[in-house]
């Protein structure tokens, strides 16, 4: 259809055609047959139909031609060098532009505050944050699984006369859930025959179990009068795998995108995964592809996940291929690195301190380094084992390990969750066999022992790291991680990620942090940045080469690739204020009573469980 101003156009030319004939008009019936036929309204329309297939044809062509091009820069397979560069402008402006005097700044900002060039990086934010893809409706229930709290839950009524009721409960170490222990013969809960041992018991007289004690449970069930009202989900719903399996949760230690793996037996089905993605393994019948859901997206049919073996068949069908990647850090060698031995000052004492983290830049440490990351790449399992878990108001808190590449910022990380909240985080005291010097105080600034002493330690195997700088020994022992936490204090210790082994235990229970470096780009502009920033307040900033960024970088990756599957957390620092604020919630988090994922071998070696801890003792109701 054509609009009404192009309508009057029509009308215009064709009455311009009229006036433009009518001087060439020998007679006047030609003059009128020539108004009448250019006046018909068919011909007006047939006018109307040509410009519209004009119209339709320049449009399809110029389709075409952006098509064709779009084509041609998709081959490229382009990747946005960043998805917020309308963040970045806005930091550029504030942080930069707007307190340059120069005409040039001047003009770069008046540009950049353009309502067109905001809406022009509106539109690349959008279309690199892939906002333009639909959202897809939740896939059709598949293979339908037990879900919790559905199908599996039973109510349970109990009469109850002058006998006990003949059961024993206790709280189960691997879920944390109250469980049915034993059922007395002849007892009270036998002969109703609705109750067995296994069963998870989730409350009692509607009142719910979660975080109860059995030792609080059993006052609920003493006091209850005639009758006792238990929701209970059955140990033997489904045959015995599915009960097994049900209670299996794994966290993910790969990204995994169906998309990209030809070999998935069905796309829809199966699930993305994310590193850290915590799954309930509902099936692992197959030995190739299990059956899988996220915890926590409420979704209740199972997807498929590659299994612990095609994962790691194909890891290794990569690996010759990761053994001959280039790296892109350069060995340099440096006498009497410093970095060996790096302290932390907090409030003008020295605290703490990682040893290490710098040294062995020669040729061959590294390769052998290098070497090392590649092969725990390729035994880096796929999946670990998980229980659910949550702090209780007695509970020690967790260890907190921070690890990361040399200057990537774990010291200034650390010194600002210190000076945050004093009182809720602490670091150890070190030791060391150096001569106390007048203004230090054993116990505060070190804990001053001799070395024959030191080494008997070692022998003893009392530190998670030491080493000797200028030909004196500097350490930190497992006792002072233990008397800080013995505080109540969150231990914020930061080491190299080769001594997280020795206090990965349950009586650590560490919460790891991976302190990454940003992209190159970023690691450049930030650092160059606090340069400025930090001069006033601190003293100059450490300054940094290309090849310390680069270096930065490719130790972080090999250090991902060796100890990934042991990181809680990975905080990328870019932008400190950005970082920080990231670590505090999840220290949160990790110190809270909130829901969290610990490896199940802890709950299993639990030394709590190993003397019997009351939590585990059968209680008599
Ligand atoms: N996000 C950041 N942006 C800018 N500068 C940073 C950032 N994080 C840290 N820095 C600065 O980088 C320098 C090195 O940081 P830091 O001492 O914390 O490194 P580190 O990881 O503890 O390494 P090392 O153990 O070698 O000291 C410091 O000057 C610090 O202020």
């Amino acid at each position: 259809m054509l609009s009404r101003s192009e309508h009057r156009g029509v009308c215009r030319l064709l009455s311009s055609v009229m006036s433009g004939t009518e001087a060439h008009a020998d007679r006047q019936e030609d003059y009128r047959f020539l108004h009448s036929m250019l006046m018909e309204k068919k011909l007006h329309l047939l006018f109307k139909v040509v410009a519209v297939i004009h119209l339709t044809a320049i449009l399809v062509l110029n389709a075409s031609w952006i098509h064709e091009r779009l084509k041609r820069f998709e081959k490229r397979s382009p990747i946005p060098a960043r998805d917020r560069a309308s963040a970045l402008v806005s930091d550029l402006l504030e942080d930069e532009l707007s307190h340059d005097a120069r005409v040039q700044a001047k003009e770069l900002l008046s540009l950049l505050c353009e309502p067109q060039f905001k809406s022009l990086l509106w539109v690349h934010d959008a279309v690199a944050q892939r906002q333009f893809e639909p959202q897809l409706p939740p896939l059709p229930e598949l293979p339908r699984v037990l879900d919790e709290d559905d199908d599996s839950v039973k109510i349970v009524s109990l009469v109850k006369t002058a006998e006990p009721l003949g059961v024993t409960i206790k709280r189960d170490g691997s879920t944390g859930a109250i469980v049915v222990a034993r059922i007395m013969k002849g007892g009270a809960a036998d002969k109703s025959g609705l109750i067995h041992e296994g069963d998870e018991l989730r409350e009692v007289n509607g009142v719910s179990l979660e975080r109860k004690t059995p030792e609080e449970i059993l006052p609920l069930l003493a006091s209850s009068q005639r009758e006792v009202k238990l929701k209970v989900i059955p140990a033997y719903v489904g045959n015995e795998q599915a009960a097994n399996n049900k209670k299996l949760f794994v966290r993910a230690l790969f990204d995994y995108d169906p998309k990209d793996d030809p070999s998935v037996p069905c796309q829809a089905v199966a699930l993305t995964i994310r590193r850290g993605d915590v799954l309930q393994v509902l099936s692992k019948e197959d030995d190739t592809w299990w059956q899988a859901r996220r915890h926590g997206d409420g979704n209740t049919w199972a997807g498929l996940i590659p299994s612990e073996q095609l994962h790691e068949r194909r890891i290794a069908l990569q690996r010759p291929k990761a053994l001959f990647k280039s790296w892109c850090v350069q060995p340099r060698v440096k006498e009497d690195d410093y970095g060996a031995i790096s302290g932390i000052r907090v409030a003008g004492q020295r605290r703490s301190f990682r040893l290490g983290r710098r040294g062995g830049r020669g040729t061959e440490a590294q390769t052998r380094k290098r070497t090392a990351a590649l092969e725990g790449l390729a035994r880096a399992p796929a999946y670990v084992e998980v229980v659910p878990y949550r702090m209780g108001a007695k509970d020690r808190q967790r260890l907190v390990l921070l690890v990361g590449p040399p200057g990537v910022g774990v010291s200034e990380l650390q010194r600002r969750l210190l000076v945050s909240d004093p009182d809720r985080f602490g670091v150890t005291v070190p030791h060391t066999s150096r001569e106390r010097k007048r203004q230090e105080q054993d116990g505060v600034d070190y804990y001053f022992v001799s070395q024959r002493k030191f080494e008997e330690d070692i022998l003893n195997h009392r530190f998670i790291e030491y080493g000797m700088y200028r030909g004196h020994y500097y350490g930190t022992s497992l006792e002072s991680l233990a008397e800080v936490m013995a505080e109540g204090k969150v231990c914020l210790v930061n080491v190299h990620p080769s001594t997280i082994k020795r206090v990965y235990t349950a009586e650590f229970r560490p919460y790891l942090v991976f302190v990454k470096p940003p992209r190159l780009e970023e690691l450049r502009l930030t650092r160059r940045r606090a340069k400025f920033l930090t001069e006033e307040e601190r003293g100059p900033a450490r300054m940094f080469s290309e090849e310390d960024f680069e270096e930065m970088i490719g130790l972080a990756d090999a250090m991902e690739a060796e100890h990934g599957h042991m990181f809680d957390k990975v905080v990328v620092n870019g932008d400190v204020t950005t970082a920080f604020r990231e670590l505090r919630v999840a220290l949160e988090t990790a110190s809270g009573p909130d829901l969290q994922w610990i490896p199940a071998e802890w709950i299993q070696t639990s030394p709590a469980k190993a003397r019997g801890s009351r939590d585990h003792f059968d209680c008599w109701v």
